[in-house]
């Protein structure tokens, strides 16, 4: 079925429209909408809040993508790391709007042992609509850039950014981990077994050009890692080969309190 975005189709259609925009060259060539409406979305099983969508830009899509943040300068001087926050680029304000499509007009599939937020089947959504109708969407960007073996370290986002969080994977396939980030009596912990770290992991293959989002138990209860040392990164019983990842994490930053 899909998503449960209802109303929220035609507002999108007024912000992509069908022409491209001769006012933001850049953006409207970075997402085209070739996949337009074949997003597919998985609830991931065992980690409550935590969709994938695994085809979420086309190869040509990603390379666009790659070219605006390298034109605009990104990892420039050996950085694996930028961030910015406020005003982003057009690309990425794009890039916001392509993932509230995906998210009103993708289909979803709940899968067997996925656990939703939401008790009824029927409203699956892959983000909760207070979440996906906030304005603005996402104000905050970091993009990393990691050499074969480099990866990120077992962590929670910090607190002051807002719950729903998307990253978006390009240039190599890793997995990420998911683990609990403590033990309690809650819902999170009851489909899996404690007690041996290994075991309460739960393995995401990301491939270039998906998406995540991670929301509610997913963004406050389990932590994520990429470990990419060797024999780290398996999937299907296989060592992923492993090249350049870059990253693109849209956040928003909640309002300061001082
Ligand atoms: O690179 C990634 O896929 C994850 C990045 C991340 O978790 C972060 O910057 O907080
Ligand atoms: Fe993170």
């Amino acid at each position: 079925m899909a998503g449960g975005g209802g109303g929220g189709r035609g507002a999108l259609r007024e912000v992509f429209g069908d022409s491209s925009d001769s006012e933001s060259d850049a953006a409207s060539a970075v997402i085209p909408g070739a996949a337009r409406g074949q997003w597919r979305w998985e609830a991931v099983a065992g980690v409550r809040g935590l969709w994938l969508c695994a085809a979420f830009l086309s190869a040509g899509e990603q390379a666009r993508l790659l070219d605006a943040m390298q034109r605009e300068g990104w990892f420039i001087d050996a950085n694996n790391q930028a961030m910015r926050f406020g005003n982003l680029p057009s690309w990425a304000l794009e890039l916001s709007a392509h993932i509230r499509e995906a998210i009103c007009v993708g289909d979803v599939n709940v899968g067997v042992g996925a656990e939703l937020s939401n008790e009824d089947d029927e409203d699956a959504c892959p983000l909760p609509s207070d979440l996906l109708w906030r304005e603005p969407f996402f104000d905050q960007l970091i993009a990393n850039r990691y050499k074969p073996g480099e990866g990120i370290c077992a962590h929670i986002d910090l607190m002051r950014f807002d719950d729903g969080i998307a990253i978006v994977s390009l240039e190599s396939a890793c997995v990420m981990h998911f683990s609990q980030a403590e033990t309690r009596g809650g819902a999170a912990s009851d489909t899996l077994k404690q007690g041996d770290s290994e075991s309460t992991k739960v393995p995401v293959l990301l491939n270039p050009g998906s998406l995540i989002l991670m929301s509610g138990d997913a963004r406050y209860l389990w932590k994520h890692e990429i470990d990419r040392k060797q024999g780290k990164q398996m999937w299907d019983g296989r060592e992923l080969e492993q090249h350049r990842r870059t990253s693109v994490t849209l956040r928003k930053l909640l309002a300061s309190t001082d």
